[in-house]
């Protein structure tokens, strides 16, 4: 936590918007460490009220998500504002979502930054409304999501290695080579992060961690300089046969496109399947988009 957090005032009156890039998570070897930041985006505005909480919600969500306090978004606020040292507001919400929820896209992760990124801007100290620093905001989200490696990229953006110290999770963000080129599989169906996390074994054989330790190694060095090496690098023996019963086109779609040559994944915790590819391939039941590597949140 900043030296500032303790000189919080009050919340600014006028409204905060927060940008936040959707993430996919594991890489493959890198289960629970390494993410990317990708160019599909929520946008989030927030003001304090003295009237009741309210959210509006356009686009992805606008028919399943709540609109009242237990909104992802806000329970996340109040959470960081209660870490802070704050007071919880209410706030009124206007949530314009562009990315697809329970898909492998960190949803959860882009609403938790919003939410511990709007309470920071929200917070008014000596005048700044954003005196909260990204160390603090990381520990707070990863807190919430349970596992680092969303939350960081969604913060940091870009490629990032996430991990977890006694005192909360830290990150950093490495640069990315100039070739690598995201495509997203995207189902239809949907699938909960807590249901594919619920399949994986609470031990895997002492091989695997082996293999998969060197894998994610060169998965560093594939997406920093060398993306030839991303076919090898991608392979994983920890958490992606395990899930193969809760999402089995996906793994499908894994295994064929790989056969093919083509660095592929399931992204996050799935159904998304994450390639490294130029081209982009028609694909029963999945949505091909071609993404970018985008930035961390950004107040707008
Ligand atoms: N923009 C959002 N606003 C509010 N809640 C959200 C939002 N995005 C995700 N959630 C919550 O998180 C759940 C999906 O989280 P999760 O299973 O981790 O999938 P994902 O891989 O998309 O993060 C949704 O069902 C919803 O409850
Ligand atoms: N390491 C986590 C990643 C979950 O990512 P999400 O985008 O599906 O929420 C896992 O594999 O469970």
């Amino acid at each position: 936590m900043t030296s500032s957090v303790s000189r919080v005032t009050g919340f600014v009156t006028h409204p905060v918007t927060v940008r936040v890039p959707a993430t996919s998570a594991n890489l493959g070897a890198g289960f629970d460490s390494l993410g990317l930041a990708l160019s599909l985006h929520d946008e989030v505005t927030a003001q304090v009220t003295f009237e009741d909480t309210e959210v509006i919600i356009e686009g992805q969500g606008a028919d399943t998500l709540p609109t009242d306090e237990s909104h992802l978004v806000v329970t996340s606020l109040h959470h960081a504002c209660r870490a802070l040292g704050a007071p919880t507001p209410r706030v009124k919400l206007h949530c314009r979502n562009g990315i697809p929820q329970a898909r492998g896209l960190g949803s959860s992760s882009a609403a938790i930054v919003a939410g511990v990124s709007l309470a920071a801007g929200l917070l008014a100290s000596d005048g700044d409304g954003n005196t909260v620093d990204d160390a603090v905001l990381l520990r707070i989200a990863a807190e919430l999501e349970g596992h680092p490696d969303n939350v960081a990229p969604c913060l940091l953006g870009g490629f990032t290695i996430a991990w977890t110290d006694p005192d909360g999770a830290r990150a950093v963000r490495l640069p990315v080579a100039d070739d690598v080129s995201p495509v997203i599989y995207l189902p239809s169906g949907r699938g909960l992060t807590t249901h594919a996390r619920a399949a994986l074994p609470g031990r895997v054989p002492h091989v695997d961690a082996a293999f998969n330790i060197s894998r994610a190694a060169l998965t560093v060095h594939a997406l920093t300089s060398d993306p030839s090496l991303l076919l090898a690098a991608t392979a994983d023996r920890i958490h992606q046969r395990y899930r193969a019963d809760v999402m089995p086109s996906t793994i499908e779609l894994v295994e064929v496109l790989r056969q093919d040559g083509v660095p592929a994944v399931v992204s996050g915790a799935g159904p998304s399947v994450l390639a490294f590819d130029q081209v982009i391939r028609p694909v029963d039941g999945f949505e091909a988009i071609r993404l970018s590597v985008a930035d961390g949140v950004t107040r707008l």
